[in-house]
C-alpha cells in the first residue's frame, strides 16, 4: 500500500476543526484525517465540500448520490490525502 511508509500524526476533533477554510481544508473519515486542501479545487461537486470543511464526513460521504459511483476513485484520492489518525476523546457532557 502507497501509505503504509507514511509517518502518521494522531489528531483530535478540535484539531481537525481548527482547518475549515478552502485553503485549509482537513476532513476526518472512519477514524483517520485527511488533508483536501489540494483536491479542493477539483472537487467534481464544487463547494458543497466546504460544508464539511473540519468536520466529520463518516455519516456522509458514502451517502452523496453521486459519490456512489464514484467510489474506487474516492477511495484513492482519501489514500493520496491521508495525514494521520483521529483521537478518539469522550464528548464533554
Ligand atoms: C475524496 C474525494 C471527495 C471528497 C472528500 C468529497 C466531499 C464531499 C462533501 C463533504 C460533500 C458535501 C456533502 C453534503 O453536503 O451532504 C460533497 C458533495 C458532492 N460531491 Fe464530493 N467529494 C469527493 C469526491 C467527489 C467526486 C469524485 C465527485 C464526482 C463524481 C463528487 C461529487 C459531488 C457532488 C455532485 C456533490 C453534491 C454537490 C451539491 O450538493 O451541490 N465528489 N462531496
Amino acid at each position: 500500500m502507497a501509505n503504509t511508509s507514511k509517518n502518521l500524526k494522531e489528531y483530535t476533533r478540535s484539531d481537525v476543526e481548527q482547518h475549515c477554510t478552502h485553503d485549509d481544508l482537513w476532513i476526518s473519515f472512519r477514524g483517520k484525517v485527511y488533508n483536501m486542501t489540494p483536491y479542493f479545487n477539483e472537487h467534481p461537486g464544487g463547494l458543497a465540500i466546504l460544508r464539511y470543511a473540519g468536520k466529520d464526513t463518516t455519516t456522509i460521504l458514502p451517502f452523496v448520490a453521486s459519490h456512489g459511483i464514484a467510489w474506487k476513485f474516492i477511495e484513492k484520492k482519501l489514500e493520496e490525502h491521508l495525514i494521520g489518525t483521529l483521537k478518539i476523546t469522550p464528548r464533554r457532557m
